[in-house]
């Protein structure tokens, strides 16, 4: 399976991406920059965490219009696989490939810390080696994470199953006090209608190594890779 990961002027998780798709998950990963217009030979695209453009304007909103970004949307509804990871996510938000918006954190403070998260669908490419309800352990990092959308939107999100992700205690409860930046109903990560297209504040590259302090984000890079190898198809 090959990997795309998209580099952003202020990028700065593209490296631990690919390090951990070729050194841990053993994949072809390539960087593609943000100025090429092809996504052509891969199979699936991340956007990596970072500050693309300083953050200036809101988290993703000038990054949205980089050249590449025609070519991921294409790509995205062929139905090719797309992990938008913390600011990946907001550049997806803002490119409206996914619902909803970011907001800056409720506290105003930049997070940086792990985090439990709920598995609330494992039925998407990029969680089908979990359960539902499995409670999860991956560090966030950032200052724009409290997602929101509006309540037409969250109820549509709800009853699709598109929220994948909720900030929850240890034991899997969510509560106001698991929640680290103030989004809506605990999201940390919501999907497309079609699950191909997955945003996540919590970086799952950071936590892929026993070395690193757990290896729970390896769950998430090691479904797309069991996603690939059924032909694309979901289910046990
Ligand atoms: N780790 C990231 O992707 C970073 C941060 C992000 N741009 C923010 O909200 O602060």
């Amino acid at each position: 399976m090959k990997f795309g990961v998209v580099v952003f002027p202020g990028s700065n998780c593209d490296a631990d991406v690919k390090y951990v798709l070729e050194e841990v998950m053993k994949q072809p990963t390539d960087y593609i920059w943000h100025q090429e217009t092809s996504v052509e030979g891969y199979d699936c695209i991340i956007l990596p965490g970072g500050f693309s453009y300083g953050d200036y304007l809101r988290t993703g909103a000038i990054a949205r219009f980089s050249p590449i970004m025609k070519a991921v949307e294409e790509f995205a509804d062929r139905g090719g696989l797309v992990l938008g990871i913390c600011n990946g996510f907001q550049i997806l938000l803002e490119a409206g490939l996914l619902p909803g918006a970011m907001k800056i954190n409720d506290d105003l403070q930049f997070h940086c810390h792990y985090t439990y998260l709920r598995v609330e669908n494992n039925r998407t490419p990029f969680t089908n080696l979990l359960q539902e309800k499995q409670v999860i352990r991956i560090p966030i990092a950032h200052g724009e994470g409290n997602f929101y959308a509006d309540e037409e939107t969250l109820r549509e999100l709800e009853e699709n199953g598109q929220v994948v992700f909720r900030y929850c205690t240890p034991e899997g409860e969510i509560t106001p006090e698991a929640n680290p930046n103030g989004s809506v109903n605990n999201i940390a990560g919501i999907c497309n209608k079609d699950r191909n297209i997955l945003g996540m504040m919590p970086h799952p590259e950071r936590c892929a190594e026993e070395i690193l302090g757990g290896t729970d984000g390896s769950l998430i890079f090691a479904s797309i890779l069991e996603w690939w190898e059924r032909g694309g198809k979901l289910g046990r």
